[in-house]
């Protein structure tokens, strides 16, 4: 999760090959229209991410042979809701930091519908994580080494608590 340029796609593929699960870009499952309306500099509405956070959290719940990460803004507590709600042991990483640090780089990117102008509102409407949320924030400032390491870590090490006593089950994901 996190706002556009906060390293979704590039931890997300690079966590993904760590923990051998497949990798969903959640941009490919925007529709035509809401391309349209980024692209055109309007920040999408709640009505308009419905349907798109739909999608992320069928696909989330189809999982994969061995785990997926699906990168996705996820911007509001409610959407995370929403995708929990489709895929209960779904763990959110977020890459999180100062907007200049971001700025900086979507200035220095192309996106195929996205415009450095939304930067701002996207962090307007950026809920970080809760408590009570299953999760890990990461400084997106990092390398991205460090970041994928504690990424990776912060998974395996609940799939290890979630491993239930004496079962076969005992291989970690990626391991
Ligand atoms: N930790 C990092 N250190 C240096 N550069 C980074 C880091 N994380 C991401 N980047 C660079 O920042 C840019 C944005 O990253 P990326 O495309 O992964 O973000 P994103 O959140 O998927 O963006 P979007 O949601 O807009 O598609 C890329 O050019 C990427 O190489
Ligand atoms: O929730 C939203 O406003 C958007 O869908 C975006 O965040 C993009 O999907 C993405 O991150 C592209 O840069």
């Amino acid at each position: 999760m996190g706002v556009q340029g906060s390293g979704k796609t590039t931890v997300g593929t690079l966590l993904a090959a760590r923990l051998g699960a497949d990798f969903v870009d959640g941009d490919d499952l925007h529709s035509e229209h809401n391309r349209k309306l980024m692209a055109a500099g309007t920040p999408l509405t709640d009505a308009e991410r419905l349907p798109w956070l739909r999608a992320v959290g069928e696909r989330l719940a189809q999982g994969g042979d061995s785990g997926i990460v699906v990168a996705c803004s996820a911007l509001k507590r409610s959407y995370r809701d929403l995708l929990r709600s489709f895929a209960p042991a779904v763990v959110m990483v977020h890459p999180h930091g100062p907007m200049e640090v971001v700025a900086e780089r979507v200035a220095n990117r192309r996106h195929q519908f996205m415009p450095p102008s939304l930067l701002v509102s996207q962090y307007e409407v950026l809920q970080t994580l809760q408590e009570d949320e299953r999760g890990v924030t990461v400084d997106l400032s990092l390398p991205l080494e460090q970041i994928v390491d504690q990424a990776a870590d912060y998974v395996r090490g609940l799939a290890a608590e979630e491993e239930p006593p004496g079962s076969d089950r005992g291989r970690v994901l990626g391991e």
